[in-house]
């Protein structure tokens, strides 16, 4: 595999006062072995966060001040990139990880864009992932919200905070929302101020969330743990969980044991995208091809969806596509149905298996 010499970028999100910033500042605060720069996004014009956010004695905090990243995301945001390459150059500043803290009320999705758009700043930065912070003590009160689901829609992980003012009922509670909403992203929960930072560390850092080689078995497993056989044996599975999530958002997890086929498979994520449009946020899985040695890797944000070569398949290894999609107002059926006439008859190997969650 390629070793990547561009610098990993972390988006952290999460609604207002979930602890985005305590979160940061432990990685500025405590030894782990990184060296951190920060994008600290302000919502006014004049800046507080970043009064908050632990000096380094580095000039490795940048502030964004012109309101909303999401809003004017490209240029803002390549720009501050591109200060932070001039002064690790011009004045030997060290750093190789950056995290970019969004403001409570962002949609990541167009931060995400950025860097899957914007060519000047892919050589020198590449984004790990995007790490959505949540309120334990108000996350049922804020699943409506439009931000909230978009947040939690993208993430590749999630940290659940404040859980330790929480009942073992409620924390439950919050859990099964979550996966409603976000079945693949592999979640830690915690008190932000007593969790071990190499606990974070693990969980926050270095997970490949956009790799387009390679989707973690862990995110692969997460989805599945929403999907239960109707009965042993006979192939079909159900979603567990579905209709648990809030009114319009929705997951849909497919699962199929058969090859498909890989033009149909373009065609029908082109459909998809087409008929989703901006209501399709994240896409994500690997694809069991017809004829191919290596699993095939789909990576989507918005609009914009790739498939790539990805590791071989082992030998005996059960091969079987898992795709993950998130959005509002995805249709189930449709998206079942859509997907499933990419596969190829009588190819199916052992039990069949087919789901969307
Ligand atoms: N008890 C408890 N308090 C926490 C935890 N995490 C954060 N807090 C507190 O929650 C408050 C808000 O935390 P911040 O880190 O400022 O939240 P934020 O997401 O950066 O807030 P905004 O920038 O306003 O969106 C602070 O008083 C934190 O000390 C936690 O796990 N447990």
């Amino acid at each position: 595999m390629a070793v990547r010499l561009t610098t990993p970028v972390t988006i952290v999100t999460g609604s207002l006062g979930s602890g985005k910033t305590t979160l940061v500042n432990r990685f500025l605060r405590e030894p782990h072995g990184a060296r951190i720069a920060v994008i600290e996004n302000e919502l006014g014009a004049v800046g507080v966060d970043a009064e908050f956010l632990s000096q380094t004695g580095e000039e490795t905090i940048i502030q964004l001040e012109n309101g909303c990243l999401c809003c004017n995301v490209r240029g803002d945001l390549a720009n501050a990139l591109q200060e932070l390459v001039q002064r690790a150059q011009a004045r030997g500043l060290n750093f190789d990880r950056v995290l970019i803290e969004t403001t409570g009320l962002a949609d990541p999705g167009p931060v995400i864009q950025t860097f899957l758009a914007e060519t000047a700043i892919e050589a020198w930065y590449h984004l790990d992932g995007v790490v959505t912070v949540v309120d334990a003590a108000h996350a049922t009160q804020q699943t409506e919200r439009t931000e909230f689901q978009h947040q939690l829609g993208y993430a590749d992980r999630i940290v659940v905070s404040k859980t330790d003012l929480l009942a073992p009922d409620a924390l439950a509670e919050v859990r099964a929302l979550l996966a409603g909403i976000n079945p693949r992203a592999p979640v830690l929960e915690a008190d932000l101020n007593t969790v071990p930072v190499r606990q974070l560390v693990d969980h926050v850092f270095d997970t490949r969330g956009f790799a387009n080689d390679y989707v973690p078995a862990e995110e692969l497993r997460q989805a599945l743990t929403h999907l239960r056989p109707l009965t042993e044996g006979d192939g079909k599975w159900r979603p567990v969980g579905a209709g648990r999530h809030t009114a319009d958002v929705r997951a849909c997890v497919y699962v199929s044991d058969a090859p498909l086929e890989l033009d149909l498979l373009n065609a029908a994520i082109d459909a998809l995208v087409g008929h989703y449009g901006p209501r399709l946020w994240r896409c994500k899985g690997i694809v069991h091809a017809l004829n191919h040695r290596s699993r095939l890797v789909v990576q989507g944000v918005q609009g914009l969806v790739q498939i790539n070569g990805g590791m071989m398949w082992r030998p005996f290894e059960a091969r079987r596509t898992v795709l993950v999609f998130i959005g509002q107002g995805l249709e189930t059926v449709h998206i079942q149905r859509t997907l499933g006439l990419c596969e190829v008859p009588g190819e199916r190997a052992g039990s069949a298996q087919k789901a969307v969650a």
